[in-house]
């Protein structure tokens, strides 16, 4: 690899060069007879600027001037600039020494802590997934104790999963309770990466970790909203770079989150528009996926340590066709999909039972039982859709008595799904509820089997298991005939 030549190269022939043009995220930088160092080369201008200033090389102009973008502020850059090439890619530190702390993409610390140790291992951040014999592929589940995700969308260890949504219909909410919820039942080391968001999110995500006790065994890596395109588009390979050194030398499974990678792949637009290369489809870059591709493949378990990831996707205008949409997709173990108009009801987690799926539910790997209450949930589910129609147009009057009944049971099956988180607590004033997976199941199984038809709706809106929701109606002396009123917190309908 062109790379790996630069590397080897004596630091004494590491090349020099100056900056020629700079164009905000856009440097262009000579280096004369000593020639451009290769594609994806790292490169620090030494300036007296107010930050530090990496290049990473993305063309060449001609043999001697290499075209970079810019992972910090270039405001103030003149030509003329020295630049040195670092001799071989981006590298982010790696280690112990990250957990608990919060840094930006070229590793340097960004929570008014103290600088990381110098001899922390860095590693590149551009390298091949594991090579598939080393990869191991497991079957298991990575439980969550959220019942719908768990039911109907379950995760893998090891694998890959997405949260897919348009604007506020609850995907960090989701992201912050997986973590929660990962920490407190399988312990273990988190990565997250806060890519493209409200910088704001990334403080108020630091504090939320530090006072529920996840923050000493989680590593936060950030490329907000407020820092340049380059930085946005490398921010997921350097948490992705950190996580993968957990795996390898300590041999420890690691949860990597991602919070967006919707705006990964708009870096990347944004990136390829300024080094002037012509848009494909939607306007997105025509290296689009190849982009997703890369950072995809390369989570991938190995030696026995599994990298599970957990992605946040924005969806643009709600419309899933979309390329960055739909070519991540393509790439998941687990696809959550969350609907704006469960949202609008009140009914969170508002994961669609319809549209969400999992290459777990398969009965060689989750039995026959799972397989077929989720298939009964799904046809329950659809059904209600069905006659949803019909009740709008003509009312529930004109439903057969059967039909009447599916809706009822629906509704409830709908409520049951529902669920208090921890991190939410603080303003719905529920405390948050955990499901066992046996306890979903028999749950779903129950209602299906029409032995909630007499409970209360609302004792089951927002509840853990079963049993809590029988408590709770017997608790109010609502456990007699159902009403088929409003489920709790008057949302829902
Ligand atoms: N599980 C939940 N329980 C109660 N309220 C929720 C839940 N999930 C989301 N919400 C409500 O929806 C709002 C938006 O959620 P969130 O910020 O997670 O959306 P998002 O999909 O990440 O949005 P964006 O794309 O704008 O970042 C929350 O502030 C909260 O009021």
């Amino acid at each position: 690899m062109a790379q790996a030549t630069a590397a080897e190269r004596p630091a004494t022939e590491l090349r020099r060069g100056r900056i020629v043009a700079a164009a905000g995220a856009v440097v262009d930088v000579d280096f004369g007879d000593a020639g451009a160092p290769p594609i994806r080369s790292a490169l620090e201008v030494e300036w007296d600027g107010p930050h530090r200033l990496t290049l990473e090389v993305q063309a060449h102009l001609d043999p001697a001037t290499a075209r970079c973008v810019a992972l910090q502020e270039t405001a103030g850059l003149r030509p003329g600039t020295p630049v040195r090439d670092s001799g071989g890619p981006l590298t982010a530190p790696t280690g112990r020494a990250l957990l608990g702390r919060m840094i930006d993409v070229a590793g340097d610390p960004i929570d008014g802590g103290p600088p990381l140790p110098a001899d922390l291992p860095r590693m590149p951040i551009h390298r091949p997934p594991p090579p598939l014999a080393e990869q191991g592929a497991t079957r298991e589940p990575f439980l969550t104790g959220i019942k719908i995700i768990d039911l109907m969308a379950p995760l893998l260890r090891g694998g890959k999963a997405a949260m897919f949504g348009g604007a506020g219909v609850g995907k960090t909410v989701l992201i912050m309770e997986l973590i929660r919820a990962a920490a407190t039942r399988h312990g273990g080391i988190s990565v997250f990466a806060g890519i493209g968001e409200r910088s704001r999110e990334g403080h108020e995500l630091w504090l939320d970790l530090g006072a529920s006790g996840v923050l000493a065994n989680t590593a936060l890596v950030f490329g907000q909203m407020n820092e340049p395109p380059g930085a946005r588009w490398r921010a997921g390979l350097t948490a992705l770079t950190v996580a993968e050194h957990f795996r390898d030398v300590e041999r420890s499974d690691v949860l990597l989150l991602m919070d967006n990678v919707y705006r990964f792949v708009q870096a990347g637009a944004e990136v390829s528009g300024l080094l002037g290369r012509l848009p494909s489809r939607v306007g997105y870059q025509p290296t689009l996926a190849t982009e997703i591709a890369e950072l995809e493949e390369r989570i991938a378990s190995a030696h026995g340590a599994a990298v599970t990831s957990i992605q946040a996707v924005y969806v643009p205008a709600d419309d899933f066709t979309d390329p960055a949409v739909a070519q991540t997709f393509a790439h998941l173990d687990s696809a959550v999909v969350l609907s704006r108009e469960m949202a609008a009801q009140g009914l969170y987690p508002a994961v669609d039972p319809l549209a969400s799926s999992s290459t777990l539910i398969d009965p060689r790997i989750f039995g026959q039982r799972h397989c077929r209450i989720a298939e009964g949930v799904r046809e329950l589910m659809e059904r209600r859709r069905e006659l949803q129609e019909v009740i709008s147009l003509l009312g529930m009057e004109e439903l057969s008595p059967e039909d009447r009944l599916a809706v009822a049971r629906a509704r409830r099956m709908e409520r049951f799904l529902t669920q208090p988180f921890a991190v939410t607590e603080h303003f719905t004033g529920r405390p948050g509820a955990s499901a066992p997976l046996e306890a979903t199941l028999d749950g779903a199984e129950a209602i299906l089997a029409g032995e909630a038809d007499s409970l209360d709706e609302e004792a089951l809106y927002m509840t853990g298991t079963l049993d809590d929701a029988r408590t709770r109606a017997a608790r109010r002396g609502g456990a007699g005939e159902g009403t088929g009123g409003g489920a709790g917190g008057g949302a829902a309908r």
